[in-house]
């Protein structure tokens, strides 16, 4: 069992440098910062160890710039940010482990936060090679005298500061962490039924894996975004230009007949709304999701197929969503998404929305967090362990105890 922020606390780490690991991956729009909800969720973290007295050292990345600075990744917005939700000026050092880090942090004062420059502008934090990632996790932890992992968003991720690092210091579990895993493991391990699983977005390769595992454990699943045209392919519909991934058809038609033999309800759109190229609102019009012309494609599930997924949803107890239903960023092809959003908020249970897109669809809809039982800031690290496989970031920290206190 790994070690928790409390235990971690209770050592003593007034006066201590702590480094946390957080996701502060937000989009941006210049240096607009257009959806902060990942740095709202690791502000208590952070905050519990600055109220202890420690001195917070924050690492973060931004993007995936190439191993290298590059100032279009600047993690300087997000500090300024940080320091409003803290309520606390943040120090900025304009480096992650080079000169700017060590006087920004051997100048902290015991409570106060520092944010390093984005993690991913050193070649070593990505890695492959695991000499080359140990030596810059070296890098890391001479910054600091403990280890705090709270990104969930990157513990799928076998890199520097989500795994390495953990290994050469006294580390914890953050709390955003430990929430996040707590809400997956509800969806896992005890689902109260009815339990429905919506998935949808645009990276349907990596979602067919969640399907693999869920098939057993749903009882209702229901497919919107880009993943619907693999299915109605799998199922003998032509589907225009549609986001088609060829290689997944035969996977598909496999869940499908999974499916039906151990009666899991897979739900497919009825009707889709179209468009004759990506994007173009002015064609959009709704189409029968069995005739779908050769030369448009599905950008959004169809009004009566909203309406069919509602219903379905209707009573449920535990609910997951991950990814949109159609190309909500524009309002044409935001119906099919509002209404599941819709759905989710009169369940009397537990609802679930992964993923980042799925996120900002719901807040730029208009719905606010607190309608949801739970808003995951990992997309792709909710999905792998919903798959059941180890989070290298977990895992490591399973590893790592703090034997007789931080010295
Ligand atoms: N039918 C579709 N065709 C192409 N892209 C789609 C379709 N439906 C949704 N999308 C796009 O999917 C993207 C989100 O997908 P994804 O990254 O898989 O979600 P998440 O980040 O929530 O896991 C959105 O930008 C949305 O515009
Ligand atoms: O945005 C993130 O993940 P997500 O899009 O899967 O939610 C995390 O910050 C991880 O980023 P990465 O996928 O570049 O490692």
């Amino acid at each position: 069992m790994s070690l928790n922020l409390t235990q971690l606390i209770e050592q003593g780490v007034a006066g201590k440098r702590v480094l946390v690991r957080s996701d502060l991956n937000v989009p941006l729009e210049g240096t607009t910062i257009t959806d902060d909800g990942r740095i709202r969720a690791s502000v208590p973290t952070i905050k519990a160890l600055a109220d202890a007295g420690a001195k917070v050292v924050v690492v973060a990345h931004l993007g995936r710039p190439k191993g290298e600075p590059d100032p279009a990744y600047s993690l300087a917005p997000v500090a300024v940010r940080l320091g409003e939700l803290l309520g606390a000026e943040v120090a900025f050092a304009t480096d992650t482990v080079g000169d700017s880090a060590s006087s920004v942090v051997g100048g902290l004062a015991d409570g106060q936060v520092a944010l390093l420059e984005n993690v991913r502008f050193n070649a070593g934090e990505t890695s492959k090679d695991d000499v080359e990632r140990a030596a810059f996790a070296a890098e890391l932890a001479a910054l600091a005298d403990a280890f705090v992992s709270d990104g969930f968003g990157v513990v799928h991720r076998k890199q520097a500061s989500v795994y390495d690092v953990a290994k050469l210091l006294p580390s914890a579990q953050g709390d955003l962490v430990a929430t996040e895993i707590d809400v997956l493991k509800r969806l896992t391990e005890t689902p109260e039924r009815p339990y429905v699983v919506v998935l949808g977005g645009s990276k349907v390769s990596d979602k067919l894996g969640v399907i693999d595992n869920l098939l057993g454990k749903a009882d209702k699943l229901l497919i919107g975004g880009g993943m619907v045209f693999t299915f109605l392919k799998a199922q003998g519909y032509e589907v225009g230009k549609s986001l088609l991934e060829e290689d997944q058809i035969l996977t598909v038609l496999g869940y499908l007949e999974r499916a039906e033999e151990i009666g899991v309800e897979i739900l497919l759109p009825t009707d889709v709304v179209v468009a004759d190229s990506f994007g173009d609102e002015a064609s959009a019009r709704v189409v029968a999701a069995n005739a779908i012309p050769a030369e448009s494609l599905g950008l959004d599930i169809g009004p009566e197929s909203a309406q069919t997924y509602a219903a379905a949803l209707e009573g449920a107890k535990t609910v997951f969503w991950n990814g949109p239903m159609g190309v909500f960023e524009q309002p044409a092809f935001a119906e099919g998404t509002r209404a599941v959003a819709q759905a989710l908020t009169t369940i009397d249970g537990l609802s679930v929305v992964g993923g980042g897109d799925s996120a900002a669809a719901i807040r730029q809809l208009g719905f606010a967090d607190d309608q949801f039982g739970h808003i995951s800031t990992g997309g792709g690290a909710s999905l792998e362990y919903l798959e059941g496989k180890t989070l290298p970031g977990i895992a490591v920290l399973d590893e790592a105890t703090v034997v007789g206190g931080l010295g």
